[in-house]
């Protein structure tokens, strides 16, 4: 636990202020009778845990103030659990107040013991998540494997296979779309093979022109060609009692391929212009987003070759396909980027995480680790929003489920009416117009959605 417990009481009775100061003794309670004050407080003393009376001034019979400043708080602080405390029309008003970010509800009057246990179950769950925090933070840290974040089973399931083909010198295919995390995973492989002590060499063959990229592989003799001044080793010998990660092997062409056979077969290389013969022990794994089975039958990728490098083929599903991976991964990055590059961002609001879990993903977790770098940087509060990560708006109210048709009906109201104000520059007459009803059924809308500042 970081510093003592902090629980931010917001109720205007003075009566029950003075019994719930004293009803905790394990923690460090903080008293709010207003919005203000409550705004005040949470800025001041940041408490995880916040207890709530719906009816506040200048609404004490009602509960729009309550929701106002339910609104607020989550707002300034996403990650915050807000109990809910209502008398009135209790069940309807405590399920308004869950579909909008509150983290409990409890019915007044008030039993102190009952409030308890809510609270203290709400700090006990606070302190698992940061736990869960620390412990991925120390996974980022650890070399090989462990630098591979995943919650999904899909994916637990890959690395146990990479883990496993590790100890053998077998060549492995690691077969995914751009960007799912090939070179993490053959590197992860390396580091968990008997070779860990060697070098790992990558190379990307599509990225190297072809009249260049034998020269890159196989090293050539001072001289061979025009501007070969002095002898360099390739990519091949460098890996010399390590691994050589041949990326994107769809891309070498077919005379560097016959090439590249005999090596695998004779495990010797000569470099280009070398008449010497050269023994070189590396381990292969190669990667590809190409359709090697297509490329075979069209023949421009050798049969005999595939079968060299691909003694074992690894899948590795795309992050749309992992789920719960981009919130957990863009979760990570945020921690991991915010201290370099924007240090007061701590955080991912709760919009910008239901953008990121219905977003399709196309460019994977690279994708993701280039949007949360660029949101940061730009993120001009503590939270990232949708609009930093430029993703569309989701249509789930933040990290709640919609809870009924109501709900739902209530999220896409405020979604189109938020658009349509944005297109009228906030002008309500041609909002309404936009919307297609009355103004005073706008005005009736942004009133009961608290919605008017
Ligand atoms: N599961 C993961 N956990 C943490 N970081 C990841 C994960 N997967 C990928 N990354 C990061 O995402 C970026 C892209 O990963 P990587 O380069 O391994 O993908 P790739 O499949 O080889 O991509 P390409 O096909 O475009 O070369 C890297 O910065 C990598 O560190």
């Amino acid at each position: 636990m970081h510093g003592p417990r902090k629980l931010l009481v917001i109720e205007d009775d003075p009566g029950l202020q003075k019994q719930l100061r004293w009803a905790y003794d394990d923690c460090e309670v903080l008293i709010a009778g207003t919005r203000a004050e409550a705004i005040e407080q949470l800025r001041a003393h940041e408490p995880d845990i916040v207890t709530l009376d719906l009816g506040l001034p200048p609404d004490p019979d009602g509960t729009s103030e309550g929701f106002a400043v339910l609104a607020e708080l989550l707002a300034l602080k996403p990650d915050l659990k807000v109990i809910v405390a209502s008398g009135h029309a209790a069940r309807e008003s405590a399920l308004k107040a869950i579909a909008q970010g509150a983290y409990d509800f409890y019915s007044k009057p008030i039993d102190i013991d009952e409030l308890g246990l809510i609270v203290r179950r709400a700090f006990h769950v606070t302190e698992l998540e940061r736990e869960n925090r620390r412990l991925v933070d120390l996974a980022v840290a650890e070399p090989g494997m462990a630098k591979i974040l995943t919650g999904a089973p899909e994916m637990h399931k890959v690395m146990r296979t990479v883990e496993r083909v590790a100890t053998t010198d077998a060549s492995v295919l690691l077969l995914g779309a751009s960007g799912t995390g090939k070179e993490l995973l053959a590197h992860g492989l390396h580091d968990a093979s008997a070779r860990k002590d060697g070098t790992f060499v990558a190379i990307n063959c599509a990225a190297i022109p072809e009249n260049l990229l034998e020269s890159e592989l196989f090293g050539h003799e001072k001289g061979a060609f025009t501007g070969a001044v002095k002898t360099t080793p390739g990519k091949i010998e460098m890996a010399h009692k390590g691994t050589l990660f041949l990326d994107e092997v769809g891309d070498i062409p077919l005379s560097l391929q016959v090439k590249l056979l005999r090596f695998l077969q004779e495990r010797v290389i000569e470099r280009v212009g070398g008449r010497k013969p050269i023994a070189v022990d590396t381990r292969i794994v190669c990667a590809t987003h190409r359709d090697l089975d297509a490329m075979i039958a069209a023949e421009s990728f050798r049969e005999d070759l595939y079968y060299r490098l691909a003694e074992i083929v690894v899948k590795i599903p795309a992050l749309a396909d992992r789920p719960g991976d981009a919130a957990l991964l863009a979760r990570a990055f945020v921690r991991r980027m915010a201290p370099e590059v924007n240090s007061a961002v701590k955080g991912l609001s709760p919009g910008a995480l239901a953008a990121i879990d219905a977003w399709r993903w196309p460019g994977n977790v690279r994708e993701l680790e280039n949007r949360i770098k660029r949101a940061v940087i730009m993120a001009d509060g503590k939270y990232v929003s949708a609009e930093d990560l430029d993703l569309p708006d989701s249509d789930a109210p933040g990290e709640v489920d919609v809870i009924n048709l109501k709900a739902a009906r209530e999220v896409a109201d405020r979604k189109m009416i938020r658009r349509a104000l944005a297109r009228a520059d906030g002008n309500i007459s041609a909002s309404a117009k936009i919307l297609g009803i009355s103004r005073p059924t706008l005005y009736d809308l942004l009133k009961q959605y608290d919605m008017q500042d």
